[in-house]
């Protein structure tokens, strides 16, 4: 379980530039907890994840997950049991090197064993395994640099990575925002068949609000650094987008506006 207590969070703190993103922001995150997050422009959507995933120190507040502090732990450190993936599809997988060699590093890193570049057949026949189950024709082409590949492909292997050594939490950035409408279903099939498949915490951020009420089994809102809504259960599984904005309206007393939203 992963437990957000009290946090509290400023930018340029005694500046011109002052900026609170949150204060007083708690959320438990059940195991198995599929949440997705969808928010006003600087609501704090991404600043909850870095946040979460140690990129910067919060000014007060803790973080712990599985009952741990983990508050003060560094990145890195937390990198060895939080999967991201960001909305950049340059980010996340090593561009000169093929798609075999990323994977096994990937595999590397899963299995605890130290850096080896030895692709042998049974390594190979588990990376293509691994691909074939997504449609974008990866199996195929294991030797290809991942700089070659589409912004697609390379989500899908960014995520496969992710969760090849099943993460306790994994935090997906509006991991399809920069993707075609075709291929960010793709990845978004494969997102929900790999969380699924080994029950992965996620907390997954989006613009779109028609993913966020398909996808998980629990959608926060968040507005100006506060969480304004959780939905979960019934109410969530029979959430529609006009209704969700009403709520929103009747909640806030004012519009939901948000420049990138997509409404399907
Ligand atoms: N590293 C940083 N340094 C300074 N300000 C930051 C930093 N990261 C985020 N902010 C500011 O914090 C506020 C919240 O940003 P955040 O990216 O968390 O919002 P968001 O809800 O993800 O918004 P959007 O949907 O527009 O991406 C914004 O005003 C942003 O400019």
């Amino acid at each position: 379980m992963l437990v957000l207590e009290h946090l509290s969070k400023t930018f340029n703190p005694g500046t011109p530039n002052e900026n609170q993103v949150f204060n007083d922001l708690s959320l438990k995150v059940e195991d198995g907890d599929f949440i997705t997050v969808i928010g006003s422009n600087g609501a704090g959507k991404s600043t909850m994840l870095n946040a979460i995933a140690g990129v910067f120190p919060v000014d007060s507040g803790r973080i712990y997950l599985d009952g741990n502090d983990i508050t003060n732990l560094a990145e890195y450190r937390r990198a060895a049991f939080i999967g991201r993936v960001f909305q950049d599809p340059m980010l996340g997988t090593s561009p000169s090197m093929t798609i075999e060699e990323n994977l096994s590093l990937a595999f590397s890193r899963a299995n605890n064993i130290s850096l080896r570049w030895g692709l042998d057949f049974n390594k190979r026949k588990t990376f293509k395994k691994y691909l074939s189950d997504i449609p974008l024709g990866l199996e195929k082409r294991l030797t290809t640099k991942v700089r070659l590949l589409s912004g697609g492909q390379r989500q899908a292997l960014t995520l496969i990575m992710a969760t090849m050594k099943k993460p306790k939490l994994l935090l997906l950035d509006e991991h399809t925002a920069a993707l075609d409408p075709k291929t960010a279903m793709l990845v978004n099939e494969l997102t929900e068949e790999i969380i699924k498949k080994n029950s992965i915490t996620t907390i997954m951020v989006t613009h779109n609000l028609e993913h966020a009420i398909k996808m998980g089994n629990r959608l926060i809102m968040m507005h100006k650094g506060r969480i304004v809504m959780d939905i979960k259960g019934e109410e969530k599984a029979t959430m529609t987008i006009p209704r969700l904005l009403n709520k929103f309206e009747q909640l806030q007393g004012e519009k939901f506006v948000e420049d990138r939203v997509m409404l399907a």
